[in-house]
């Protein structure tokens, strides 16, 4: 069994964008900037949303966050989306989800502009992926496709497994895995019998936030696990979907949760603000 270890990969990446970013500052006095709009006093997204500033801070971007309240207007969001938009300090836009109930989270996103949509879920986006053309992929299935990459783990012609089908994960997952040539299964909170399907999978990808939903009866020998899943234990310990202590003893390979995906989901979001600013500063230099 073999560690699929995000958190080196990303450090790895990490360094690759600020050496880029040094760069672009150089030639053209460009800084990438990242705009998050963050909603409510949810304390799990304003931790998120703190990693990403963080994480913009040590690639030497220029971030800012929105911070709105829990009753925010739909059009008040909408004014600030607009306003970054036309912002041209801002390359990369972000609205933290989920947002309250009274907000309109699609009508949202279908107004960040495609060229700022570093999340990749505006439709624009979407149906680039989904055509295998170039364009902003959502990071958390970006960053596994990453980490398999890293560990010259080929897909093709494999059978993946996805569990969990999701506009942020699951689906853009599957498009990835497809586009990578894999035969892919999408199993959801609907399938019936999910340990017909895990049992066929060569890859297993889980991200739907249920403590060891995967256990090792489920799983062939050298299976590949991507765990997606996050989830907290009643003593407020950071889990994933798999039952990694035995889940572990059976597969090939395996990310860790927490040390896997997680850590791959922010590299990535660097990297997706990277290339919005490299576009915005060819357009510029044009
Ligand atoms: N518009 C939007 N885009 C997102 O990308 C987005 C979002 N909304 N809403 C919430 C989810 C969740 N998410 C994570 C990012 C990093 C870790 C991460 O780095 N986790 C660490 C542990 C972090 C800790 O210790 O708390 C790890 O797995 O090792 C996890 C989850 C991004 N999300």
């Amino acid at each position: 069994m073999q560690l699929l270890d995000g958190r080196t990969l990303s450090k790895k990446i990490e360094t690759q964008v600020a050496q880029d970013v040094k760069k672009l500052k150089e030639t053209c006095g460009c800084t990438p900037g990242l705009a998050v709009v963050l909603v409510g006093q949810d304390q799990a997204s304003a931790a998120y949303v703190n990693m990403k500033k963080k994480a913009c801070d040590r690639v030497g971007f220029y971030s800012i966050t929105h911070d709105m309240p829990e009753n925010i207007s739909q059009e008040a969001i909408e004014r600030t989306i607009i306003s970054m938009n036309e912002n041209d300090s801002i390359d990369g836009i972000l609205i933290q989800l989920p947002l309250p109930s009274q907000i309109d989270t699609t009508k949202l996103l279908e107004l960040v502009a495609p060229e700022k949509d570093v999340d990749g879920f505006h439709p624009y986006n979407v149906g680039r992926l989904v055509t295998n053309l170039d364009g902003f992929v959502p990071c958390t299935p970006l960053g596994v496709m990453e980490l398999l990459k890293e560990y010259d783990i080929d897909v093709k012609g494999k059978n993946c497994v996805v569990i969990g089908a999701s506009n942020i994960v699951g689906k853009p997952m599957a498009s990835l895995l497809l586009n990578a040539d894999a035969t892919v299964e999408i199993c959801h909170i609907f399938t019936d019998d999910l340990k017909r399907h895990t049992l066929n999978a060569d890859v297993i990808l889980v991200g739907v936030g249920v403590i060891n939903l995967i256990t090792e009866d489920m799983v062939k020998d050298d299976v590949v696990i991507i765990d997606i899943g996050v989830s907290r234990t009643k003593e407020g310990k950071l889990v994933g979907d798999v039952d990694f202590e035995n889940v572990s003893k059976k597969s090939s390979y395996i990310t860790p949760s927490p040390g896997g995906v997680g850590p791959m989901t922010i590299a990535m979001l660097l990297q997706n603000t990277l290339k919005a600013a490299k576009i915005n500063a060819q357009k510029k230099n044009s």
